[in-house]
């Protein structure tokens, strides 16, 4: 504010005084000052003003303008000049800043709307890449607009929802209903469902994720527009399930299943695993699975296993474990190393079972396998491997293997005559009382029947074998007691040696067996070291066998027919048919070497049946000729007394039309009582038929006079050996005259055979012998010579 006072200088008329002023840069006329002195202004704007001031006088001129002051107003000093500099400058600095953040903005707006669209982009491609489709529901219309890729190219469409629903299986319909339900609702915080979609290119069911969010909404909050996403996640379905059936197979197996990390810590075990070891899930989780082996392996063995595992990825072994209640358990361990998606081993799984059952059968059938079952011995398989065993360990030392073979004598008869129960028990002591002669380190073998073997190792001088062949013969002497029975029983030993005879077990063994059949045939309860001559005895075993083999085909087997004779008539009543054997290789053969080894091999059987049907067709043939034939006998085996032999007689009669009566069937004592009472049957069948039986070689047999009763025979023959020996060994006559009258007595026929001598001839007749057959009344002779003695017999 600016205040100037104003007064006149002459106070001669005062109230008379006028004054006006005027202020230059500022009014714009002159203002007076009515009865006041005082000039004041306010906001005057900075600047030079002057001030002037005019006077009068009531009534006079006015007087001259005066300069009343020369007023000068500074500005404040934020409005100096300078000030507006700054502000200027200011003002342009902001505006400056504010253009480059707007750009800054604009520019940083772009970027993110770019980064969006890229990553939208992206997502996009992502989502159809992934053979996902995308999805936009226009809930008003019900439309969706699906879009997919195939080939790198989008595809677009537009459908019905419910044309859409129509691909979903129908079970699956309920549950995306319920899961947009649930989203509507405000229950979840968005819409997720799987479902079955048909695949329109093959009509298979494809397994989709289908997730979804509202995207738009009316005034009142209700969404009108969803879009999401469609996977295909078949494949994660069908892993889905494989994991699934794997959890089950593993919930399933009977093997107990391990997981372990890699520091072998337990992860998890199947229900088996609990099973078998006691161990729950929880007792075991996280603790080492080495615990379960926890003392009963050094330190080299779980090396060695994890090496093994580096190398190979899998280790399996047989091992035990230790149950809960700490029981060993033997069981078949398999681990395995399971590999991540880089092929890195991530965890071990151990696979195992129990095998204890296993191992008894194992252990049982190794038992089998190797022992004899009956007297615990080692049985041929193991003692082959025994053998062997000795002779590279023979080699080794420079020492000597005896082997012995051991055949007990007439073993068969006690088994035929007192049963298969004692001969066994037979059998079980005989091993025992071998097993006490021999050494530790030794080999006491059952190969068969009543065969043994004993390998004797480390033999310096064969004198070793001798002696343990001497001690076996001296302690089977001594009787055995079986049961309420003492049975006496031999063996014949043969030996051979390692190296002098063989060099191979196989030799050794078949010189041992030759060595026992000489000793056999050197009169039985004796030794025989093998020498190589015995072996050609042996070669004429396998000749004769496979020569006969062949017999029948090639025609080399006949008959001859030996003529017997009644004592008081002295005419021709009857024959013995006796089968030859010329060998086109061999030669002829003897029926006392061929026949027991037909017996052997049991062709005895085809070869007795052929002599039956030669015997019925010779004796059809002689009738056919116009003789009258006699009744011919024909020699039965004890293999052939059997049920086929009715049949066989029957039907060779009938085929032959023949008389049952002009057939005789001679057996040895040793074949009827090889099992009497099956014999007695199949004999009165034979009887039954019409035929006439009589016991051959009677006396050196059993000569058992119970059975003789309940045999329906007819005839008894008495063996050569006595009729040999009547003149001249008063025990052999004695004994003829017996069996005569004893035959007598039970009403049968009495037939002498060897009969060479007239000697022995009227011997026979003075006991009264009823039949004689013999080389002094006629030796075997051929179908012709015999048709010759029939034509003579038919003469007057
Ligand atoms: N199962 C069958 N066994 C048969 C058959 N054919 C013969 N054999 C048996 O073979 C054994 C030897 O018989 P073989 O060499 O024929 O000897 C017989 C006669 O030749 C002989 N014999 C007869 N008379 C005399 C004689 O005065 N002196 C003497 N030293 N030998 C004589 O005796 C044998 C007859 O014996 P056997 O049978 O006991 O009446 C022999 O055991 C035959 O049985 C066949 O087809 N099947």
């Amino acid at each position: 504010m600016l205040n100037f006072e104003v007064t006149s200088s002459d106070f001669s008329y005062p109230g008379h005084d006028n004054f006006s002023f005027y202020l230059e840069g500022q009014d714009s006329s002159w203002t007076p000052l009515r009865n006041q002195h005082l000039v004041s202004y306010t906001n005057l704007a900075p600047g030079h003003y002057r001030l002037w001031g005019r006077y009068q006088l009531d009534g006079n001129s006015l007087e001259a303008p005066q300069l009343l002051a020369d007023i000068h107003i500074e500005p404040p000093y934020y409005r100096t000049t300078s000030a507006y500099v700054i502000y200027v400058l200011l003002t342009a600095l902001m505006f400056s800043l504010l253009t480059r953040r707007y750009f800054k903005q604009r520019y940083h707006a772009q970027r993110i709307q770019q980064e969006i669209s890229t990553s939208e982009k992206r997502l996009r491609l992502a989502l159809l890449g992934s053979g996902g489709r995308m999805w936009d529901w226009q809930l008003k219309h019900n439309r969706l607009y699906i879009t997919s890729q195939h080939d790198g190219d989008e595809y677009s469409e537009e459908i019905d929802r419910q044309q859409f629903y129509s691909q979903v299986h129908p079970d699956d319909l309920p549950k995306i209903t319920e899961a947009l339900q649930l989203y509507i609702n405000g229950e979840t915080p968005f819409y997720e469902a799987e479902y079955r979609l048909k695949n329109t290119t093959d009509g298979d069911w494809l397994w989709g994720l289908d997730r979804g969010k509202a995207v738009e909404w009316d005034k009142h909050g209700n969404p009108i527009r969803l879009a999401g996403t469609l996977t295909d996640i078949s494949l994660r379905k069908r892993q889905e399930d494989q994991l699934r059936l794997s959890y089950q197979v593993l919930e399933s197996m009977n093997e107990a299943v391990v997981i372990t990390d890699l520091d072998y810590r337990v992860i998890d075990v199947n229900p088996a695993f609990t099973d078998i070891t006691g161990f729950t899930e929880q007792d075991i989780k996280g603790r080492p699975v080495l615990f379960l082996t926890r003392g009963l392996y050094p330190r080299s063995f779980y090396q060695q296993a994890e090496s093994v595992m580096l190398n190979r990825h899998s280790w399996a072994r047989e091992m035990q474990i230790r149950t809960r209640r700490g029981k060993l358990l033997p069981v078949w361990m398999e681990a395995n190393q399971v590999l991540d998606h880089r092929g890195h081993t991530s965890h071990l799984v151990m696979v195992f079972n129990d095998i204890t059952e296993r191992k008894k059968a194992e252990e049982d059938l190794r038992l089998m396998a190797n022992y004899d079952q009956l007297t615990d011995l080692p049985n041929r398989t193991l003692f082959q491997d025994r053998l062997q065993h000795a002779l590279a360990q023979a080699i080794r030392c420079d020492t000597k293997v005896a082997l012995l073979f051991l055949d007990l004598d007439r073993f068969k008869n006690i088994n035929d005559t007192r049963g298969h129960q004692v001969g066994d028990q037979l059998l079980s002591a005989v091993a025992e009382r071998l097993r006490r002669v021999i050494r530790e380190g030794d080999t006491v073998a059952r190969i068969g029947g009543d065969e043994f073997t004993i390998i004797l190792e480390g033999v310096h001088k064969t004198k070793a074998a001798t002696v343990i062949a001497e001690k076996i013969i001296d302690t089977l002497k001594q009787p055995f007691a079986v049961g309420q029975m003492m049975l006496d029983i031999t063996t014949s030993i043969g030996i051979s040696i390692f190296p002098d005879d063989a060099d191979n077990t196989e030799e050794l063994l078949k010189f041992a067996d030759t060595a026992m059949y000489h000793a056999k045939a050197m009169g039985r309860n004796n030794f025989q070291f093998y020498t190589a001559c015995m072996n050609q005895a042996a070669v004429r075993h396998m000749q004769l066998e496979s020569g006969l083999k062949q017999a029948l085909a090639n025609n080399e087997l006949y008959l001859v027919y030996q003529p017997k004779y009644e004592v008081k008539s002295g005419k021709l009543i009857g024959m013995e048919a006796l089968l030859r054997w010329h060998s086109d290789k061999l030669g002829p053969v003897s029926p006392v070497e061929f026949i027991p080894l037909a017996e052997e091999t049991g062709m005895i059987n085809t070869i007795g049946g052929w002599v039956l049907q030669q015997v019925c067709q010779q004796l059809a043939q002689w009738r056919q000729q116009g003789l009258q034939p006699v009744p011919v006998a024909i020699n039965l085996s004890a293999k052939q007394l059997n049920n086929h032999i009715v049949d066989e007689v029957q039907q060779a009669l009938t085929t032959c039309e023949l008389t049952a009566s002009l057939l005789e069937l001679e057996l040895t004592e040793s074949a009827v009582m090889q099992h009497p009472a099956e014999s007695i049957a199949i004999l009165a069948r034979l009887e039954a038929l019409g035929l006439t039986l009589a016991v051959d070689d009677f006396g050196t047999g059993y000569s058992s006079l119970a059975y003789l009763k309940r045999f329906p025979i007819h005839t008894l023959k008495i063996d050569k050996e006595f009729v040999r020996d009547i003149s001249d060994d008063p025990e052999d006559a004695a004994i003829t005259s017996a069996i005569i009258a004893l035959a007598h007595s039970l009403d049968l026929l009495v037939v002498a055979e060897g009969v060479e001598t007239q000697e022995q001839l009227h011997f026979l007749a003075s006991q009264g012998c009823d039949q004689v057959q013999g080389y002094l009344l006629g030796k075997p002779m051929s179908v012709a010579d015999c048709s010759g003695l029939l034509q003579a017999k038919a003469e007057p």
